[in-house]
Order: C-alpha cells, then sequence, then structure tokens
C-alpha cells in the first residue's frame, strides 16, 4: 500500500504457510474486485450461510466450480436457490498456480499437492464491517494440496492457528489488500480465522464497501 516507509516484506509464519504483501497490483485488484460482483450476482450468487446450529455466518459466500456448504461440497446450491454452481475460472486457476511459485519458488517441489496443482474450488467472502470467521481448518477437501488466500479491500486481523487445537499457538497477521497467503504443505489443515476487519483501511479507489476474501482451493472431487 501507498504510504509504507519501508515495503513490507515476505513472511514465513509457520512451515507451508508464505504470506507475500501486495501481491496484487492495484489494477489486478480493481479488475479481481468486479470479477467478484460479477461472480456474487444471481443465479448461484452470493449468499448467507446458515450453520448445523442455526448460527448465521456474518461473512456472505459466493462459490466456483464447488458449492461449499456446511459440511461437504455439492455441484448445486443446496442451502440456497438450488442452481448449479458457477464454473471455476480459467484466470483463477492461472493466478493460483503463479501465487504457489511465487511463494514457494525452488522449494515448490517439496510441498504435498504444489506440482501439478489443479484448483478446481473458489470461494469469495464479503465481510461487511463488523463481519469475522470463528477459527476452522478447511477439511472438506479430499487432498492436502494448498490453499490459496487472496485479500482486497480491508485489512484484516487473520489468525493463523495449529493443526492440532483451536488454542495457542497462533500468530496474527495483517492482511492487507493485495496480500496473497498461502497455506500447504504441515499448515494445509492449521485452523484458522479471521478475528475482525478494519474498516474504512481499503484505497477508496478500489471501490470496495468492506473485505473481500478468495481462497482458490483443489478439492480432489470428481
Ligand atoms: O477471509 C479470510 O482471510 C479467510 C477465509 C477462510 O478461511 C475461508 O474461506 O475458509
Ligand atoms: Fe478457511
Amino acid at each position: 500500500m501507498s504510504g509504507e516507509l519501508f515495503p513490507r516484506e515476505r513472511a514465513d509464519p509457520a512451515p507451508g504457510a508464505v504470506l507475500l504483501p501486495d501481491w496484487l497490483s492495484a489494477a489486478e485488484q480493481r479488475e479481481l474486485v468486479d470479477t467478484c460482483r460479477a461472480w456474487a450476482r444471481p443465479p448461484a450468487g452470493m449468499r448467507t450461510t446458515v450453520l448445523p446450529t442455526g448460527g448465521v455466518m456474518s461473512v456472505r459466500t459466493v462459490c466456483l466450480g464447488w458449492h461449499w456448504y456446511p459440511y461437504g461440497y455439492a455441484r448445486t446450491v443446496v442451502d440456497g436457490d438450488g442452481e448449479p454452481v458457477k464454473p471455476f475460472p480459467d484466470e483463477l486457476r492461472t493466478l493460483a498456480r503463479r501465487a504457489l511459485a511465487d511463494a514457494y519458488g525452488e522449494g515448490l517441489g517439496d510441498v504435498a499437492g504444489a506440482p501439478g496443482y489443479e484448483p478446481d474450488v473458489a470461494l469469495v467472502n464479503h465481510y461487511p464491517h463488523g463481519a469475522r470467521m470463528g477459527l476452522h481448518r478447511d477439511r472438506e477437501e479430499r487432498i492436502d494440496a494448498p490453499v490459496v488466500s487472496l485479500s482486497l479491500g480491508d485489512t484484516a486481523l487473520f489468525r493463523l492457528g495449529n493443526t492440532e487445537t483451536r488454542t495457542r499457538p497462533w500468530t496474527d497477521l495483517e492482511l492487507r489488500s493485495g496480500d496473497l497467503l498461502v497455506f500447504g504443505g504441515p499448515s494445509r489443515f492449521a485452523y484458522h480465522g479471521v478475528v475482525r476487519t478494519l474498516p474504512g483501511t481499503a484505497d477508496p479507489a478500489l471501490g470496495l464497501v468492506g473485505r473481500l476474501n478468495i481462497t482458490v482451493r483443489q478439492s480432489g472431487l470428481d
């Protein structure tokens, strides 16, 4: 982001987890926000998710490729309008492969599922002011290929925990617009969540109220 005295640096908060700040250019961010708007439109558009406990998630979500619901994947929006999920776009496949190459570099060959990455699902979450996401694991996927996460809009306070428990140790990371976070290898099934977002921190030129997060994944389903 502009106004930084020193460039924000790459971080390796846990084995297999890599944060690349400002990975997306301003133009790429604007384009992705526009594309997310198109994905969010019905049919199979952005919806509110109700958990089996009856709780309502504070983010709103649209899925591509496979529809995530608590807790599984389907080809149609089984907990919404029932329409077929929108296809997983080639542009996200290309972007996610570039993300793994940049995050892991020469170590890519040692990360489970990173060589030959074939992502086929994306979850696009919109965080209005006040939204958060409790600690959870992304575990509806059948394989351990990395998750690629892109952040747009308001800054988030993201908590990366451990694979065993919902409790400490964890590392809190600031995810700003344009940041890339990859979690694969030993971090693939780590607990994680969004503690809060910081309203009004996005560049107004992005034209986005709140925060968007895109996670790209490989489901292992067919
Ligand atoms: O918004 C984020 O940064 C994380 C989203 C997430 O964990 C998920 O969609 O499963
Ligand atoms: Fe997640």
